[in-house]
């Protein structure tokens, strides 16, 4: 593991990081919270960031970090010429607010990086994102980078997709939503799914920021192939896209227990990605 920080023998209770210091050591026990450890993810991935990159920027509380952190550097004169592509409104709100200059895919149709939080990663670096209810602009952008950074805390490392019990959200569109959300539970049936369409505070339906529906589906069952998964969710009319990234992160940053561990995919270097 790669160790980045120096806190001594940290663990966990009730979510939050707490670092105890040795006995041969002063060093004051240290608390760091889950939106701590985001930050210090966010923070060593902006570190891949050189001046004149094209950059995708994420969106969720792990993603505002990184983004807030190129704002700084840019601010302090330590990046230069960088050029940022929102994966959401709120992102892009976020990223004029902090002068980021920004632009988009029909202009910049390869980015050089991006960086984004995600809800699940398993063992093979395969992600669920969209909790937050950007995966279409997320998947769009993320898909064509050369790199694709992606930070978490600890808590989203799972043995396989769906094992968090939390949701993998799918975007459809309006239309008869009652009739996609059950034709996806069906696609899952013998994985015990069961397909939730989202709603807002105000108990109406969540509207994504490209006018679609949210229907989360929660897994009892391991669904198996991914791929297949993907495929099957993506035959349906209705669909617009899913929230599993699959074979696109480059390189997860976990911040947890032990520090900082940067996970890289080695297919990289065999140009599998073809940009
Ligand atoms: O995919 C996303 C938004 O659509 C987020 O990246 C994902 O939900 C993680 O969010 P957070 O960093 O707030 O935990």
């Amino acid at each position: 593991m790669f160790k980045d920080m120096a806190i001594p023998y940290p663990h966990f209770e009730n979510n939050i990081m707490v670092a105890t210091s040795n006995s041969s050591s002063s060093i004051p026990p240290v608390i760091l919270t889950q939106d701590e450890l985001k930050k210090i993810a966010a923070y060593k991935a902006v570190e891949f960031v050189e001046s004149g990159m094209v950059l995708g920027l994420g969106t969720g509380s792990t993603a505002k970090h990184a983004v807030d952190r190129i704002g700084e550097l840019l601010r302090l004169g330590k990046l230069k010429n960088i050029v940022g592509v929102p994966t959401s409104k709120k992102t892009h709100e976020q990223a004029l607010s902090l002068g980021i200059p920004l632009s988009d895919l029909d202009s910049h149709p390869v980015l050089d990086l991006a960086i984004d939080g995600a809800d699940e990663v398993d063992p093979n670096l395969n992600l669920v994102k969209g909790r937050g209810g950007s995966l279409l602009r997320e998947k769009m952008v993320e898909g064509v980078c050369k790199k694709f950074v992606v930070i978490v805390d600890e808590s989203k490392l799972v043995s396989h997709i769906g094992a968090s019990g939390l949701a993998m959200p799918v975007e459809i569109i309006p239309f008869c939503w009652k009739f996609t959300a059950e034709r996806l539970r069906m696609l899952f049936e013998d994985s015990g799914c069961v397909a939730k369409l989202r709603l807002g505070s105000n108990g109406e339906p969540f509207v994504t920021d490209n006018g679609n529906y949210i229907v989360d589906l929660y897994f009892k069952k391991d669904i198996g192939d991914l791929k297949a998964a993907s495929d099957s969710i993506l035959r349906l009319a209705g669909v617009v896209e899913h929230g599993m990234f699959l074979d696109m992160a480059t390189t997860v940053i976990v911040a947890g227990e032990l520090g900082v561990e940067v996970k890289n995919r080695y297919y990289w270097s065999r140009g599998q990605r073809n940009l």
